[in-house]
């Protein structure tokens, strides 16, 4: 398969095996999250997520999703705590969603869809740069949040005022001042596994935190999120949706929760 996967039937989740065949390996994400086989582990720390507002440079729509990339030269914006040991940095953070309110996350709970996920992906400050870190089995840090229909999430609308003029693919603009803080919900319990990324390259380089607790998100607010284009202004246009990765085997592999 040429590199240019996608979500539809001719390039989406199954083909992408044919370029990329770590798409089974031991350790794919996203997985199914079972609480009650998940084990409490008393040892798990608290997350500390700790974000500087002035690091938010941009945000772009990157023909799979929308992003917002943060400047990561030094550590402003960093994770400690929770299951890692060290300091990752903040690189961007991201979105999956579905074509209807009933669908979209990529992790699921016991079976149960999220109408979308949020990612705020880190990296090790123990290698020199994301790109070195991206390819390490402790490269990565991924925190994951849920997002359910509900009201308007009036945090979340600052991101959704700018997607209009990221329409179509390669089209990106300035987002700054932005603290992504306010897109985290009120409780930190998580679950945390290892895993990999959920896009090509699918590299087995991500520590996978997933908070319990979803955010808020109104069906109007997801369907501005379903008018981005997959496609560059100009061409065939196809609205961006179901942009997910189906739960992946477990394999051999534990869930760990930081709460009874
Ligand atoms: C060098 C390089 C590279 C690729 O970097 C990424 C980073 C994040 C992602 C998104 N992965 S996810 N959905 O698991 O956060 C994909 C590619
Ligand atoms: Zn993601």
């Amino acid at each position: 398969m040429s590199h240019s996967w996608g979500y539809g039937p001719s390039n989406g989740p199954d083909k992408w095996v044919e370029g990329f065949p770590i798409a089974d390996g031991p350790r794919q994400s996203p997985i199914d999250i079972v609480p009650g086989q998940a084990d409490f582990d008393s040892a798990l720390q608290a997350l500390s997520l700790k974000y500087d507002a002035a690091t938010s440079k941009s945000i772009i729509n990157n023909g799979h999703t929308f992003q917002v990339d943060f400047g990561d030269d030094s550590d402003s914006s960093t994770l400690t705590g929770g299951p890692i040991s060290g300091t990752y940095r903040l690189r961007q953070f991201h979105f999956h969603w579905g074509g209807a309110d009933d669908r979209g996350s990529e992790h699921t709970i016991a079976g149960t869809k999220y109408a979308a996920e949020l990612h705020l992906v880190h990296w090790n400050t123990k290698y020199p740069s994301f790109g070195d870190a991206v390819s390490q089995p402790d490269g990565l840090a991924v925190v994951g949040v849920f997002l359910q229909i509900g009201d308007d999430n009036s945090q979340l609308q600052t991101v959704v005022d700018a997607l209009d003029a990221i329409k179509g693919k390669g089209q990106q603009t300035t987002f700054e001042n932005f603290d992504p803080t306010v897109l985290l919900p009120g409780s930190l319990d998580y679950w945390t596994y290892l895993g990999s990324l959920t896009t090509p390259p699918l590299l087995e380089s991500v520590t996978w935190i997933v908070l319990k607790e979803p955010i808020s998100v109104s069906s109007g607010q997801m369907t501005k999120f379903r008018s981005l284009l997959f496609t560059p202004e100009g061409d065939e246009p196809s609205c961006m949706m179901d942009n997910y990765r189906p739960p992946q085997p477990l394999k051999d592999r534990k869930v760990r929760a930081s709460f009874q």
